[in-house]
């Protein structure tokens, strides 16, 4: 059966290689377009096999799985092109949280589900979050989280709790990245170590903590207690960012959820739904 993917930006690239790259999808399973064509052409010609096409409607058309990897804005349209070569049979996968099942559901006489990434999936890392529709059967949902589990760990979430968990599984790896770059520009700036030594020395440390909470038992509860020794130089740390960093991760994800709720509401006037209650 062919896979197919609509938008092979940032996102779609990353899904579609990585795809390939774990040996879930062959080239030629794959068919992709993207408004401006010559993205598509690019994953062609790196994985021959893989078919680049003109139009949204041809990959409808031949495919029976489709992943619609656009921007939020941009779906309803998307779902107007393709919406007449579906069938129920074909399932129809957003990667984007604002738009919502019932606007898809609503929209297309087709099996609807999310599936959303993690740039952490590029390196076949991470989760990838699995929201269903009603019309998706267990064994569906089975063999999209087959697929999904190639490249990351399938976790499904209620549509409820999709904002909050991809603050965590997508969002995080940008804000996790903030942080490391600020201890790296403050090692530099403090102590004069050179960049690259302190970049390097950060992102092992990030590796290793990944691997001691999901691999070696540990809670980030109990791993701070284990390293920070009372009284020691790693309490002083944790000190200082308790005091000055307590509600800020309240506030990030207020400000995710903020302009979550704003795209929600664009969505909604698009598809002509009314206002959401998500
Ligand atoms: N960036 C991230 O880490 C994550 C992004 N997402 C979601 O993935 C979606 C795509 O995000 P990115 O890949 O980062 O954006 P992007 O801007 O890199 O990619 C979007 C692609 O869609 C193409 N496109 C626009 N209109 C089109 C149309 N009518 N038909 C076909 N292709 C069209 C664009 O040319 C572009 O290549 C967004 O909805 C985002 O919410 C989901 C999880 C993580
Ligand atoms: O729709 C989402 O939840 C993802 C996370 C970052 C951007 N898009």
């Amino acid at each position: 059966m062919k896979i197919g993917f609509i938008g092979t930006g940032s996102m779609g690239t990353v899904l579609i290689e990585s795809f390939i790259r774990s040996g879930a999808l062959q080239p030629s399973s794959v068919i992709a377009s993207n408004r401006s064509k010559h993205k598509a052409d690019l994953l062609a010609a790196k994985y021959p096999g893989l078919l680049a096409v003109d139009s949204n409607r041809q990959v409808a058309a031949t495919c029976g799985t489709i992943f619609i990897c656009v921007r939020p804005l941009v779906f309803k349209q998307v779902v107007d092109e393709i919406k007449p070569y579906v069938t129920p049979d074909t399932t129809v996968i957003s990667i984007t949280s604002p738009v919502l099942l019932r606007h898809l559901e609503s929209s297309l006489p087709c099996k609807v589900a999310k599936v959303i990434p993690s740039i952490t999936n590029g390196v076949l890392s991470g989760a990838a979050l699995c929201i269903y529709g009603e019309r998706m059967s267990e064994e569906d949902r089975g063999s999209l989280e087959w697929l999904v589990g190639m490249i990351g760990k399938p976790v499904r979430v209620s549509e409820q709790h999709t904002r909050v968990t991809s603050d965590i599984s997508s969002c995080g790896p940008a804000f996790l990245a903030y942080f490391v770059q600020k201890l790296v520009d403050a090692a530099v700036h403090v102590a004069g170590l050179p960049q690259e030594e302190a970049t390097r020395l950060a992102s092992e440390m990030v590796l290793g903590t990944g691997k001691l909470l999901t691999a070696g038992g540990y809670t980030p509860e109990s791993l701070r207690q284990r390293v920070a020794v009372p009284g020691g130089i790693i309490e002083a740390g944790l000190e200082l960012m308790e005091r000055e960093l307590d509600t800020t991760f309240i506030r990030l994800l207020e400000a995710t959820h903020a302009k979550y709720d704003e795209d929600v509401e664009k969505v909604d006037q698009q598809f002509g739904s009314g206002t959401h209650t998500q």
